[in-house]
């Protein structure tokens, strides 16, 4: 199967999850010299004693043409990635239950836009794009299995030939 990714947006990812952008009502902090863009996504981490933790994913983008086999999910809890770099990325999302593969949706984010897993989301592991990227990882801790993979009977190859947002930095 071949899909080509739209650009996110929040309407379009709320199934799935929360869009972690600046918005256009932040709160003036800091004697007026910060705009706070507050509260932007649900955390989900606390599940069976959960802890939530912060790490650093430093990923190298899959080889050309990019080919999607697996998805997982987290029953546990939410995961959220938030680039620390400059180059967009993939997103691939299907909706949490039972995994349908019919319902995978495909995105392409821009570097100033982060992700917020739900709870139990099917979605890819992270799709650097472009070169090897860094993303603040914000997800949980604890005991329990908290993933789970399938694989795609039918992979999918992903087709960025006219996704002028993919282009490197
Ligand atoms: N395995 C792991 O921590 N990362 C994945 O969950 C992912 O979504 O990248
Ligand atoms: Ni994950």
């Amino acid at each position: 199967m071949i899909l080509k990714p739209v650009p996110i947006s929040a309407e379009q990812f709320t199934p799935f999850g929360d869009l972690i952008e600046t918005g256009s009502d932040p709160i003036a902090i800091n004697y007026g010299y910060t705009e706070r863009h507050h509260d932007l996504a649900s955390l989900d981490l606390l599940e069976q004693e959960g802890r939530p933790i912060v790490s650093i994913f430093r990923s190298t983008p899959l080889p050309q043409p990019v080919t999607l086999n697996v998805m997982e999910r987290h029953p546990l809890s939410s995961q959220a990635f938030i680039p620390m770099g400059n180059q967009p990325y993939l997103v691939a999302v299907a909706p949490a239950g039972e995994f349908d593969a019919s319902k995978i949706r495909l995105f392409i984010v821009k570097p100033g836009q982060g992700v917020n897993y739900h709870r139990g989301t099917w979605h890819h592991f992270c799709l650097a794009l472009n070169a090897v990227s860094d993303f603040l990882v914000i997800d949980r801790s604890g005991k329990g299995d908290n993933c789970d993979e399938v694989t795609l009977v039918e992979p999918i190859t992903v087709d960025l030939s006219d996704c002028e947002e993919s282009t490197a930095r």
